[in-house]
């Protein structure tokens, strides 16, 4: 029954994750977490501990989704790195477990899955509430997040340039913790997906940004207890995408949209099993 747990590595979970199957199940898993029925699906907001003295951060992510069969859970870690410093700023490690008997089946890198579901969320975002017209993208950050963000994006859309001014589409994923866009320099109408400022007193956008844009988010407790640019701003959350995906909220495309996404353990989930569906049907 139990045997020993898989174990693969950024390499493998890299070469076994494509956003061609991640993007439905992201899709299907957020708008289910939307419906908020527990019989479904058990997501805990993240526990964070802080590191004060190394300026880092612990996150554990764990997940249930009853119907699909996947018990999960992320331990990430994330840092504020010195500029030059080789170190990843965000590492991680997921463990899949079987849910009727409890031992660990998988124990997998976390670093690949958690930048291609960030990244592949932040497109589902941009599917949704981009302008009808985007041409110009805009990359804010040149990290891990960005580079997946990057590769999904010139994937799915068809963009010619990019430049902050004049972004039809922008996405931060930066370690800033002040605000680094501002509401002067956004077009209207444009979509911003913000990835970093993970903690409630970090910013990415300023405050007019912030009020001015319609406000969707990954999920509204993690939105509300960790984003430091929806409460330092006072910005009212519109809808998470789970309730735009279920048809309960509009996406208002003609108006300047933000998607906060902090992140959830219910990505980290579908990802993993995804992967260890791919990694049996090769063994
Ligand atoms: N929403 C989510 O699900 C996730 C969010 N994150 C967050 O996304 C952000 C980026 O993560 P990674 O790409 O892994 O980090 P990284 O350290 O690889 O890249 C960070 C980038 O931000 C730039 N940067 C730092 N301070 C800046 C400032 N004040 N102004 C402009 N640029 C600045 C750095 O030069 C670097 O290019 C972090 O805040 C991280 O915590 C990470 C994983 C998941
Ligand atoms: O969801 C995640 O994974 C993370 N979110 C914010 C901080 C770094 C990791």
């Amino acid at each position: 029954m139990s045997g020993s747990p898989v174990l693969l590595n950024k390499h493998e979970v890299e070469r076994l994750l494509s956003y061609d199957d991640l993007i439905p199940r992201l899709e299907s898993v957020m708008a289910k977490f939307s419906k908020r029925d527990s019989s479904e699906i058990i997501q805990p907001v993240r526990s964070v501990v802080p590191i004060q003295q190394h300026s880092g951060f612990l996150g554990v992510m764990p997940a249930y989704l009853a119907a699909e069969g996947i018990l999960c859970t992320k331990m990430v870690t994330f840092y504020q790195r010195a500029e030059g410093s080789s170190l990843p700023s965000t590492q991680a490690t997921v463990l899949l477990f079987h849910p009727e008997h409890g031992n660990v089946t998988a124990i997998m890198d976390g670093e690949a899955i958690t930048a291609k579901r960030t990244a592949a969320v932040s497109a589902i975002s941009a599917k949704l509430f981009k302008p009808a017209l985007s041409e110009v993208l805009c990359i804010l950050g040149s990290g891990q997040q960005a580079r997946s963000h990057y590769d999904v994006f010139t994937k799915l859309f068809k963009f010619k340039e990019e430049a902050v001014i004049g972004a039809d589409v922008i996405v931060t994923a930066t370690g800033a913790s002040q605000p680094i866009l501002f509401a002067e320099w956004v077009k209207p109408g444009a979509h911003i997906a913000a990835v970093g400022a993970c903690r409630p007193d970090w910013r990415e956008l300023d405050d007019v940004l912030m009020r001015e844009a319609v406000v969707y988010v990954d999920s509204r407790e993690g939105a509300t207890a960790e984003s430091g640019d929806i409460i330092l701003s006072g910005a009212e959350v519109f809808a998470e995408l789970g309730e735009v995906l279920n048809g309960c909220f509009p996406a208002q495309r003609e108006k300047t949209t933000v998607f906060k996404s902090l992140g959830m353990g219910i990505q980290d989930a579908v990802s993993a099993k995804l992967v260890l569906e791919k990694w049996n049907s090769e063994h």
